[in-house]
């Protein structure tokens, strides 16, 4: 899309074997929450550069285009006395570094905190509704002149060039394959690639805010979370397991889950706030497998494939950082078609 955007000459084909409306464990895009929380450290300036393009589109989506299911709502993240005291005394581990980059960005007064939290702050978050987020995406590429195609499953990343709608063999392949991008032949990665395994809830209940609480004794690897979505109903997490491929619900897991969420977030089970249910109420419960790679996302032309460009290795951050990701795309892509300019991809 935003390769259109940029030239509308070029002739796009979106080839997936899953496409939006899929739901599959090999395809991740639809077990997202999602929201806008960059990861990246005070010192990963790359992965800040990747993430601001990203909060400034999706307050652009929430303010003008209801079509995209974005919505803005407060976002608190919150930590434990636990977490705060492991911590020892170091404050700026729990300031991020967008701070001074997103709107309202504010410390929580103390007073305010509720029992067992040591700290938290606040800004201006955006949601994600990602079943309607993905079919928009889908149309917004037929409005603007892309062809979507769903492909077999490609072994060989040669192959790829197969599949342009045209008939005739793609001048550029975008390899965005997410989870299994390197055991593709032909994609040749050093790197460590590894699923980091999800596990959230969509309720019916609605919470009033974006609300995150980190320092969980004895389970370092879980964390609470939960994105109100604009259609009504929240997405409730989580856990990180890396390396962890079990695609079946953990149901002690969700208890706890639950059990946190109506701790910090009452007016989930309280029908005076928008009428919802006295106890909490699973549509489903989606397990998910984030495209984590060592040492972050792969953007880069192909060092022996001169058609190649890679975009894959997303992590936890593919909807966060999508515009930036491809923003770099695009540059690469302006390198390469001023050498040759009329192009397929
Ligand atoms: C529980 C959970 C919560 C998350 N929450 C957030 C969040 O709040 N914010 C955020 O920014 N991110 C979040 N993420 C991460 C985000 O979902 C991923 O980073 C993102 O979806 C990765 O997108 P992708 O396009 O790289 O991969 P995918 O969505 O997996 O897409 C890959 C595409 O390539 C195709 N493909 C792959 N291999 C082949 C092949 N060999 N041949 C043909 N086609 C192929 C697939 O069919 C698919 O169409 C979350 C993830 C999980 C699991």
């Amino acid at each position: 899309l935003e390769l259109k955007r940029w030239n509308p000459d070029l002739d796009i084909t979106v080839a997936g074997h899953h496409l939006p409306g899929d739901i599959d464990p090999s395809y991740t895009s639809p077990y997202a929450g999602a929201n806008w929380h960059s990861f990246a450290t005070h010192e990963d300036k790359e992965l800040q550069e990747i993430d601001k393009p990203g909060y400034k589109k999706f307050l652009q989506l929430a303010d003008s285009d209801p079509r995209s299911g974005v919505w803005k709502v407060d976002n608190v993240s919150m930590y434990t006395d636990y977490e705060v005291s492991n911590g020892k005394g170091n404050m700026k581990k729990f300031i991020p570094w967008f701070k001074d980059f997103v709107d309202d960005f504010e410390i929580v007064d103390k007073s305010k905190l509720p029992q067992g939290i040591g700290f938290a702050h606040k800004f201006k978050g955006v949601v994600v509704s990602v079943p309607t987020y993905l079919p928009y995406l889908v149309q917004q590429n037929k409005e603007i002149g892309n062809t979507i195609s769903r492909i077999p499953n490609l072994f060989n990343i040669d192959d790829a060039r197969k599949f342009h709608s045209s008939g005739k063999r793609a001048d550029y392949v975008i390899n965005a394959t997410g989870l299994h991008a390197n055991k593709i032949v032909g994609v040749n990665d050093k790197k460590l690639n590894f699923p980091v395994r999800g596990q959230v809830l969509l309720v019916k209940n609605n919470a009033k805010i974006q609300l995150s609480v980190e320092g969980f004794p004895g389970v370092p690897n879980e964390m609470l979370y939960m994105m109100p979505r604009k259609e009504g109903g929240t997405i409730i997490g989580g856990c990180f397991f890396p390396g962890n491929t079990s695609i079946h619900e953990d149901k002690e897991l969700t208890e706890r889950i639950i059990k946190r969420a109506v701790k910090f977030a009452p007016e989930l089970i309280d029908p005076s706030y928008k009428n919802n249910p006295s106890k909490i109420e699973i549509v489903k419960v989606n397990v998910g497998f984030r495209p984590f790679r060592e040492d972050g996302a792969r953007v880069e032309l192909d060092k022996e494939r001169s058609w190649l460009i890679h975009n894959y290795g997303a992590g936890a951050g593919g909807y966060q950082g999508s515009f930036g990701l491809a923003k770099k795309v695009v540059e690469i892509m302006k390198q390469e078609l001023s050498k040759k300019p009329k192009s397929k991809l």
